[in-house]
């Protein structure tokens, strides 16, 4: 860090001026008490009336005081100076020479960051209150001061488009300097303790800081922040508030704030600001209640991409901080676990769509945790992120071979989990992409094995009657062969053909010819044994195939069948008419080689009844016929 002398400037710097100036120059002298610079400032009706309201205010706490005295006696001699400094500064830089600077827009962010430095100090015993109000207002003085020095450069410098992503790197391109070093040397310049001084030069990077976990600078360096964020979200739009509130509430949770202290104490400081605009002339804007930033926030998070999130994270404070900002700001469903072991538990019961883990945990840790998720079947799918705090690239391999998806550096970046949880979304998406499709398959699969199984049922079934057709018939008949092939039982075979069926088609029509195969067919099908299979050949023949049967039994039941289908009477509409079938029986014979044999033998049979005048029952024997009547 530069001291002021050192940095190169075109012009010259905002200064204090008049009572300001004075009061400087008087805490500069080792002898002045509050009582001489009261004298000074109550010369300044504007400067009394803001010191005795900064005096007043709830953060300074106590009883009111009415006179200058009592207000600096209260605020002490460096926190009055400051006041005095950044009040001078305001008044005089409402306006200035550098086009591109929106200069009320500086001093609306730097009167809300000395608002939320002092409301902050206040609820997270950070420090000094009243002073922090002036640091605060003073943070980003570096700023002002570039657009004073180097009015044409710096304003050129804003046009630039990456100005927004990569200003101080600009800054030091372009006029070797930053407003973040110019701010420090300043103050410094003005008097202010180094204490103050050093957390305000690193508040806009402060890990880079350095300073110890605990100690005072690093606790400041990150009030500062948290002031600055706050100050962002106050003059932001509303679409770039709602990507601000969950880094917002993570940092509050570094204080030990939970959503809810942040959100009374982010309402109530946006009213000082209010106020505090009024009386220094300071544009301010309106932001609605926290709660309804949150809620807006939620609302776009849960139209865009709920998930259920498994959070396991051993560290409290990191812990409800997270979930503050997974489930209210970005609207997921998040379950919390403390440690690797309470993680799978609440895994197998809420079956999360991702899992947020910490690597260091006591008992099961980040890496055995997602090691037991992928050993699991219902584990496998789900999105791993592995917090960790850190960078060594043997442990990021590890890691990944473990089975984490992704990773993401400790402390947490909001934008980057963000990031890893559009990924997870994606991983998501794709996965129920994948079910719906694998579903759409099984579905198509069940279609198609039924239609297949109703196409083989067609292709095997005659229409007209339902029974089965000539070629399941002789399926049915060449596996009851292979039967007695194997058990040497007697097999026989009918094969019956209705009477004069042309004469029936031509007297009654077609549509009686049909009626009466259907009856038929329903007669011999109802009067065969259990064991015995019907089947339609084609045309008015049929083929009944009896296992275990021999050529005597086949002839009585044929016998049976000609004289149920002679009772049967077939309704024209106009009258009941008879009908009679012929009927070959033909039974295996040693010499006969396969079906077709038996059934040639069978049909020699029937041709014999036909010829020998039907309504007949004829069998085959050792290549002779033998007709009824039996
Ligand atoms: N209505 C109807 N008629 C059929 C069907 N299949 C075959 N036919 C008819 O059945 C008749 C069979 O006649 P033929 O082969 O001369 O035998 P038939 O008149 O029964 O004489 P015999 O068998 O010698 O007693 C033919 O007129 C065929 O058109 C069918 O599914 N429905």
């Amino acid at each position: 860090m530069r001291k002021l002398e050192r940095i190169p400037l075109n012009g010259k710097l905002p200064s204090p001026k008049g009572v300001a100036l004075a009061i400087l120059d008087l805490c500069r002298s080792s002898d002045a008490d509050f009582k001489d610079i009261a004298r000074v400032a109550q010369t300044d009706p504007a400067l009394s009336g803001r010191l005795l309201r900064q005096a007043n205010s709830a953060a300074s706490g106590g009883r009111s005081v009415a006179s200058v005295t009592d207000a600096i006696a209260r605020l002490g001699l460096g926190t009055v100076r400051n006041l005095a400094l950044g009040f001078s500064l305001v008044d005089q830089h409402q306006d200035g020479p550098c086009p591109g600077f929106d200069y009320a827009g500086f001093w609306s962010h730097s009167l809300l960051m000395g608002v939320a430095m002092q409301a902050f100090a206040s609820v997270s015993s950070g420090g000094a209150a009243d002073e922090l109000f002036a640091c605060g207002l003073l943070a980003q003085i570096g700023r002002l001061a570039l657009a004073t020095a180097h009015p044409q450069e710096y304003g050129a410098l804003l046009a630039h488009p990456d100005a927004a992503s990569r200003l101080v790197e600009l800054e030091r391109e372009h006029l070797h300097t930053d407003h973040t070093e110019l701010s420090a040397a300043m103050l410094a310049d003005w008097g202010l303790p180094m204490a103050l001084v050093e957390p305000i030069y690193y508040h806009e990077s402060p890990d880079d800081s350095g300073f110890a976990p605990g100690s005072r600078p690093h606790q400041l360096v990150h009030l500062f922040h948290l002031a600055r964020c706050v100050a962002n979200l106050g003059t932001a739009s509303e679409h770039e508030r709602g990507e601000q509130i969950p880094g917002l509430l993570l940092l509050g949770s570094k204080f030990g704030l939970d959503a809810d202290e942040m959100g009374r104490t982010i309402d109530s400081l946006m009213q000082r600001w209010r106020e505090w605009g009024e009386l220094l002339k300071v544009s301010t804007a309106a932001p609605p209640a926290f709660a309804l930033m949150t809620d807006a926030q939620a609302k776009r998070g849960t139209n865009e991409y709920a998930m259920r999130v498994l959070l396991v994270e051993d560290d409290a404070t990191t812990r409800t901080a997270l979930h503050a900002a997974l489930e209210k700001n970005l609207g997921h469903q998040v379950t919390c676990a403390s440690n690797g072991r309470e993680a799978l538990a609440l895994a197998l019961e809420t079956m999360p769509q991702v899992v947020l883990t910490d690597w260091q945990m006591p008992g099961l840790n980040g890496l055995e945790l997602c090691r037991a998720l992928r050993a699991s079947e219902w584990g496998r799918t789900m999105y791993i992120v592995m917090l960790t705090a850190s960078n060594n690239e043997q442990e990021v391999m590890e890691a990944f071979e473990g089975g984490v998806d992704d990773f993401l550096a400790k402390p947490v970046d909001m934008l980057m989990l963000r990031a890893r949880l559009f990924a997870a979304r994606h991983h998501n998406q794709l996965l129920e992409d994948w079910d719906r499709d694998r579903a759409k398959l099984k579905q198509f699969a069940a279609e198609l094995a039924i239609s297949n199984r109703r196409l083989a049922h067609a292709a095997m079934t005659d229409l007209l009657t339902g029974l089965p057709n000539r070629r399941a018939g002789m399926n049915s008949l060449s596996k009851a062969w292979a039967a007695t092939d194997r058990s040497g039982e007697a097999l026989a075979v009918l094969v019956l053909d209705i009477d004069h069926f042309k004469t029936i088609n031509d007297t009654y029509g077609h549509a009686i010819g049909d009626t009466t195969l259907r009856q038929v067919a329903q007669a011999i099908e109802r009067s065969a044994r259990k064991n015995d299979s019907v089947c339609r050949m084609g045309g008015e023949e049929f083929l009944v195939i009896c296992p275990n049967t021999d050529i005597k039994a086949g002839l009585l039941a044929a016998e049976r069948l000609r004289r149920v289908i002679e009772n049967l009477r077939v309704d024209t509409g106009k009258s009941m008419i008879s009908v009679t079938v012929s009927i070959g029986v033909a039974a295996r014979e040693p010499k006969m080689t396969d079906t077709d044999s038996l059934v040639n033998a069978a049909d020699r049979a029937l041709y014999t009844a036909k010829h020998s005048g039907r309504n007949l029952s004829c069998v085959w024997v050792n290549g002779k016929q033998r007709c009824g009547p039996w």
